[in-house]
């Protein structure tokens, strides 16, 4: 297996609070990554340190063959690492085609609004923006609902056309911060089933999700954070037998 994702001794401290903590795991290529530990156990700081949107306190992280710790997001965006976030970042009064489009240009939100703004730019590839842009609509399932304004969506809608835009930079690895939370089954399902579509075509998924059905039941490996603190990796099979995994959850 090739590895394309990894960490050495990844710390970030906010002051007195150790939100990721000497963190060691590898992603190898084309797996789905599952990532869990109960509330602040420091998955969205993971992501935060993965995707350059948060500087490193200490250790080390690597993309393929590179290191890439404290990169700039766009930079971290440009070799392949695509994201989307707890928080939906839509333009709610913007058509779903024009979200999507603006994925092309990059997905850290400063930068969004600056393609916003510059719509010059925008311009100069419109034709090609506009069909790639309705062929990820497509991919998503969403062709039909292209002129609707993104705040009309339904919130799964919602989810995968964030999805869809996170495509546009066409990524090899793509980090998903818990995409079914707040989600009915239906939605889940629909959500599961598009990363498992995108896994397929080649792109490795890493996922941070509550839904330990979702996770047990779509990921090759599982990295298990308690405050801050890397507890296990592994298949769902051996992460859900660990011991110190199990007190984690459910306490003494
Ligand atoms: N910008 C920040 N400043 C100070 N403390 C922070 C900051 N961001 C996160 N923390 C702290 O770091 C710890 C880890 O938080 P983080 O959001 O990464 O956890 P999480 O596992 O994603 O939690 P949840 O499942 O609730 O989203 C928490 O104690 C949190 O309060």
């Amino acid at each position: 297996m090739t590895k394309i994702l990894s960490s050495e001794n990844l710390c970030k401290y906010f002051g007195g609070v150790r939100a990721v903590d000497q963190v060691d795991f590898s992603v190898d290529k084309g797996e789905i990554f599952g990532i869990i530990g109960p509330n602040g156990a420091g998955k969205t700081t993971l992501f935060n340190l993965l995707t350059g949107t948060l500087g490193v306190t200490k250790g080390k992280i690597y993309f393929k063959d590179g290191e890439i710790t404290n990169l700039p997001p766009q930079k971290v965006t440009r070799l392949g690492i695509a994201r989307t976030f707890q928080n939906i970042k839509l333009f709610e009064e913007m058509e779903v085609l024009e979200n999507v489009k603006i994925g092309f240009h990059t997905q850290t939100k400063t930068n969004m609004l600056d393609a916003v703004l510059k719509n010059n730019k925008l311009k100069e590839d419109e034709e090609k923006v506009h069909l790639e842009g309705l062929k990820l609509l497509e991919r998503v399932n969403m062709l039909d609902k292209k002129n609707n304004l993104a705040k009309n969506l339904s919130y799964g809608d919602k989810r995968r056309l964030e999805i869809a835009r996170a495509l546009a930079v066409k990524p090899e690895i793509l980090l998903v911060d818990e995409p079914a939370a707040g989600m009915n089954p239906h939605e889940t399902d629909e959500v599961v089933e598009l990363l498992e579509q995108l896994n397929k075509e080649g792109i490795t998924v890493v996922i941070i999700e509550h839904d330990m059905k979702v996770i047990m039941g779509m990921c090759d490996e599982i990295l298990v954070l308690n405050n801050g603190v890397k507890l296990a990796q592994g298949t769902a099979a051996e992460v859900q037998k660990n011991p110190e995994v199990i007190e984690a959850y459910l306490g003494k």
